[in-house]
């Protein structure tokens, strides 16, 4: 279980986080929803230590632990949202270099970067860099990396980003399945209709805080309280009216 109380974070004077608190259950894949802008991304990057919070606690398995630790490390895998790799790699060589930092055993590493390579549907010889990849390929080795030392957590800034959608069904698939053996994950994301299928409970980060964290059937009573019962999809009807803070919905020019 990953429980955050009162995270709050500020850049300068702009004070981006004022106080989110968020349950992510054990067997839970949560989305974090929320507009440009809301702090997605800055929440995730203090849950993966990139950046210091400015207060709040983190507690992970109900335990305060300190988020450099390497027994924390060891537990979760990330994808940020600029993806992380080393250019002048292949897939399998980044990848080799991720386990070795994790100081996973040679003999258990290597069976599995294949697997991953396979899974991922992913260059398996090493011809050519990352930096030659499409989006797409990129964001699939972030993917394998997160995934390489089995992490029981899971945190994901857009992690379907330029995936094609039979991967995405794959990974989707795979993360249910995770989820059932005791993982937990988290992840933000704009694709309404991946994260629709995917999450259990979907959490709405507006104004620096967690407005709900619902799951589809309470999404679903809310839409319809809130007038969205004959929108064609209503929970994604009433998530876009809330996630815009603008009355124009059009400009004059067009
Ligand atoms: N390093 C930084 N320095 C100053 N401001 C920042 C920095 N990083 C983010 N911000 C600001 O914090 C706010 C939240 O940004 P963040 O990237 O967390 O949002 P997000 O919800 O992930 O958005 P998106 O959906 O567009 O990815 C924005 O106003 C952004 O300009």
């Amino acid at each position: 279980m990953i429980i955050l109380k009162n995270i709050k974070k500020k850049y300068d004077k702009q004070e981006v986080l004022k106080g989110v608190s968020l349950e992510v259950a054990t067997g839970c894949v949560q989305a974090l929803l929320g507009a440009n802008g809301a702090g997605k991304s800055t929440l995730i990057k203090i849950l993966s230590c990139i950046l210091k919070r400015n207060g709040g606690g983190i507690e992970i398995d109900s335990e305060q632990i300190s988020l450099d630790s390497y027994e924390y490390r060891r537990k979760v895998g990330y994808v940020f949202d600029q993806p992380i790799y080393i250019e002048k790699f292949s897939a399998r060589e980044y990848l080799e270099f991720v386990a070795e930092m994790y100081e996973l055993p040679k003999q258990d590493y290597k069976p599995r970067i294949e697997e991953l390579l396979a899974f991922m549907e992913l260059p398996i010889d090493n011809k050519k860099w990352i930096e030659d990849y499409s989006k797409g390929m990129k964001a699939k080795v972030s993917l394998a990396a997160a995934l390489i030392h089995q992490p029981k957590y899971l945190i994901l800034d857009e992690p379907f980003d330029g995936v094609d959608f039979v991967s995405v069904q794959k990974i989707c698939k795979l993360f249910r399945s995770m989820a059932s053996k005791g993982a937990c994950i988290l992840i933000t994301s704009h694709q309404y209709d991946i994260i629709a299928e995917v999450c259990d409970r979907f959490a709405l980060l507006k104004e620096g805080e967690i407005k709900f964290n619902l799951t589809m059937s309470e999404l679903e009573n809310q839409a319809v309280l809130h007038g969205f019962g004959e929108d064609k999809n209503p929970v994604k009807a009433y998530l876009e009216s809330l996630m815009s803070n603008s009355q124009k919905n059009e400009i004059s020019f067009l």
